[in-house]
């Protein structure tokens, strides 16, 4: 496969006014993300990694710096076009699944779909394709509070791919799992990833689920460095 960048952030900065002082976050941050590679962030409590994700993902706007989706830059990207690249090229899983109460799983991931214009037919089946995948498609029709967290939490990982998008952003995706949970989720996760040629940048303070991921980078003094 060639090498493709399908993410990358050029000298972010990110700065959050607290009172009269000013906390700087990121200050000048690079990272680049190339399809099939799977990176795990791992770094403290509070040195940024949700931030990260959050403008990775386009859902904030740096304070300088540039972010690149697919080699176009979003910064000056109207945000209805913003919105657009993040529905379609970005996936999220966080670590509550935030699965909508009230639907089924299969609902649950057929939902992305139907807003990006898919047939009700087109949708079904694709979200029945990666229940399977995830290896819950006798839950298809089981809503979130019938399922075990696990279950929950591979159900957020088909719905945030349900649009094959071409990044794969989590945080924390298996943080509320114990530890045995925790690796059977990475596992179809992982070979989502591998066969889908996605990419993924994990947030995790699983440093076993960390080792098993292409590299790990973490933040140090406001910039991404590897580990
Ligand atoms: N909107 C905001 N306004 C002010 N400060 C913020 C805001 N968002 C985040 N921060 C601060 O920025 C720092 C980084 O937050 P962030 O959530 O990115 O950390 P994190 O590395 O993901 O932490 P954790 O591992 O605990 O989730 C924290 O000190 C946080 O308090």
């Amino acid at each position: 496969m060639a090498r493709k960048t399908v993410l990358q952030l050029s000298g972010v900065q990110r700065h959050y006014g607290q009172g009269d002082t000013t906390l700087s976050i990121l200050k000048g941050a690079d990272f680049e993300l190339v399809r099939g590679e799977m990176v795990a962030l791992v770094a403290p409590s509070g040195t940024g990694k949700s931030t990260l994700l959050h403008l990775a993902g386009l859902l904030e706007h740096p304070d300088d710096g540039e972010v690149f989706i697919g080699g176009r830059p979003c910064n000056d990207l109207s945000d209805d076009e913003r919105t657009a690249i993040r529905r379609s090229e970005i996936g999220f899983v966080y670590q509550f699944h935030h699965l909508l109460p009230e639907f089924t799983a299969i609902e649950n991931i057929m939902m992305p779909q139907l807003i990006a214009g898919l047939s009700k037919a087109e949708a079904k089946e694709r979200a029945a394709q990666l229940l399977d995948y995830m290896r819950i498609g006798p839950r298809a029709e089981h809503r979130p509070a019938e399922l075990s967290g696990g279950e929950q939490q591979r159900v957020a990982i088909a719905r945030a791919v349900a649009n094959a998008p071409r990044v794969l952003l989590a945080d924390e995706p298996t943080g509320n799992l114990d530890p045995k949970t925790a690796s059977y989720v990475f596992d179809a996760l992982e070979a989502l990833v591998r066969q889908s040629g996605l990419a993924a940048l994990i947030a995790t303070h699983n440093h076993e689920l960390a080792g098993r991921m292409d590299r790990r980078v973490t933040i140090e003094g406001g910039k991404v460095v590897e580990m």
